[in-house]
């Protein structure tokens, strides 16, 4: 990845602090997609991440989620699948569920994706902003499997998980959490 993206990540970003009800400092990625070069690079420097990898699909979970997986994909040159967190309004078709372990807020998410859009043999890339306890993306590989696909890895922007983590869900990143 290119040096200039690095620097531009860790400029547009931010850490708020929400006030005196919350303990901790928030995450804010907003100056990401507000910026038009940063945008423009994402796409690329995560495809970049996993060469030669004959990558048939992209599979990425909401919310964040659906703003990168696309750029991946059209980087890629490959499709997009959608992956939803159970709880709100249902999908009307055949859906493949996986329950995820506690994730960095400490919740049990069930995420889903419409069975007919992940076929034997695709290879999938999961990609995701920021991979913590690798729960969401454990459970996405998961689901590509249960559907006859393979998971080729992880691509984020941001990684602050465990190298025993990264290493079980081939995760790779264009940043360390400690950068910003
Ligand atoms: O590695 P984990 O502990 O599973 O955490 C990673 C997930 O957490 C964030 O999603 P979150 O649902 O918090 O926010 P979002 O709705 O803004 O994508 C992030 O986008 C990943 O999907
Ligand atoms: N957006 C985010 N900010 C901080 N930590 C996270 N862990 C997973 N997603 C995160």
């Amino acid at each position: 990845m290119s040096s200039d993206l690095t620097t531009a990540l860790i400029g547009a970003f931010r850490w708020n602090d929400p006030g005196q009800d919350f303990p901790h400092l928030v995450s804010d990625l907003s100056g990401w997609w507000r910026s038009p070069e940063i945008l423009h690079a994402l796409g690329p420097a995560m495809a970049g991440l996993f060469p030669d990898s004959d990558l048939t699909v992209v599979v990425a979970p909401e919310v964040t989620g659906f703003i990168v997986g696309p750029l991946v994909a059209v980087a890629l040159e490959v499709g997009f699948v959608e992956a939803y967190k159970g709880g709100h309004s249902p999908v009307a078709e055949p859906m493949t569920w996986a329950h995820a372990a506690p994730d960095h807020k400490g919740r049990r998410l069930s995420l889903g994706v419409r069975t007919r859009q992940l076929r034997p043999g695709d290879r999938a890339l999961i990609v995701d902003d920021w991979i913590t306890t690798g729960a969401q993306s454990r459970a996405l590989g998961e689901i590509v499997t249960a559907c006859g696909a393979v998971p080729i890895g992880t691509a984020a922007i941001v990684a602050e998980c465990t190298p025993e983590v990264t290493a079980e869900l081939r995760v790779r990143s264009l940043l360390r959490a400690e950068q910003l």
